[in-house]
């Protein structure tokens, strides 16, 4: 049953076949756009769910599986997608949410990376690229952005876990991602990216300590899903501008695609603390996930009031 498939995680080979099936099933809804191919040439399909033809209609984006070990973020693109198709016109926010935006969901970012961590290494956080002159492999795709590129809160040193590429957009699946939001820039106005762990909602920036120019509103709004999750499934999510609420982190995202022009820019981090971190168990899918998605659906209404 769907109940079942949703609460387990899924090979990258599953997750392929469950984007056809998906795309199969729901012919008038959900297309599927082939955005790149990663360094291991495999595709990176983004499915676009839009349930109607209004004119000149907005959009927001949502990406998960960008670090490989981050298993509950494709689990969360698979839920968000299942949640939205099942209960479209039968919950009034996600009826909302769907009748004013399109949604492009990415499930897996870092198709190399999530399958090495199912076949070799259930840890790796990186991309699969190779780098000339070290025998050492990947590049951190959320080091890998024009913004503020490689300064403090990345490494140039190809062995890093956070080595942020030969130069900004050097990986494919960065510069797929870039060059989608660039060319949908005009109908794209929120940008979700999903990680894990430590339980957080973070918008820009993470790469200086300035703070945004809507900064009040980002904050807001993170303040509002963060008391939606504390009421709904009491759990706690702090909230905040990346650089002052985790660490610094230039080369992210988020902050490329605020500077871009996409002013709602989040990144989520998802269960839990650390009792786990990224081995959540699977009997913790649901949970993680229901607290995600009330957030984006908290953000979501606010942004559509808003524009
Ligand atoms: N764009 C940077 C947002 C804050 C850091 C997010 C975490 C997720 Se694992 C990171 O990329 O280190
Ligand atoms: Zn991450
Ligand atoms: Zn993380």
């Amino acid at each position: 049953s769907s109940q079942t498939f949703y609460e387990r995680y899924h090979s990258l080979e599953d997750i392929y076949f469950w984007i056809n099936r998906t795309i199969q099933d729901n012919p008038a809804t959900v297309s599927v756009v082939l955005i790149g191919s990663s360094f291991e040439k495999r595709p990176l399909y983004a499915l676009k769910l839009s349930m109607n033809n209004q004119p000149n209609k907005k959009a927001m984006w949502i990406d998960c599986g960008i670090h490989a070990r981050e298993w509950i973020s494709p689990a969360f693109c698979l839920w968000f997608v299942q949640y939205s198709l099942s209960f479209y016109k039968r919950n009034h926010d996600i009826t909302t949410i769907l009748d004013n935006m399109d949604v492009y969901v990415l499930p897996v970012m870092n198709p190399d990376g999530y399958h090495y961590t199912w076949t070799n290494n259930r840890m790796w956080r990186k991309n699969r690229s190779a780098s000339s002159g070290s025998s050492c492999i990947g590049v951190d795709l959320n080091r890998n952005f024009d913004a503020n590129w490689c300064t403090e809160g990345a490494s140039n040193d190809p062995c890093s876990e956070i080595y942020c590429g030969a130069f900004p957009e050097s990986e494919p699946e960065s510069a797929a991602v870039a060059n989608f939001l660039r060319n949908h820039r005009d109908s794209i106005q929120l940008y979700f990216s999903i990680h894990s762990y430590s339980q957080m909602l973070l918008f820009p920036f993470s790469c200086t300590m300035d703070e945004a120019q809507n900064h009040a509103d980002l904050l807001e709004m993170a303040k509002e899903a963060s008391q939606k999750i504390q009421r709904y499934y009491r759990n706690h999510y702090k909230y905040g501008s990346g650089s002052k609420t985790i660490y610094l982190a230039p080369g992210g995202s988020d902050d490329w695609a605020y500077n871009t022009g996409i002013k709602y820019s989040f990144t989520f981090e998802l269960q839990d603390r650390g009792r786990y971190g990224f081995l959540l168990p699977p009997n913790y899918i649901s949970k993680a996930c229901n607290e995600a998605l009330i957030a984006v659906k908290t953000i979501a209404l606010r942004v559509i009031e808003k524009t």
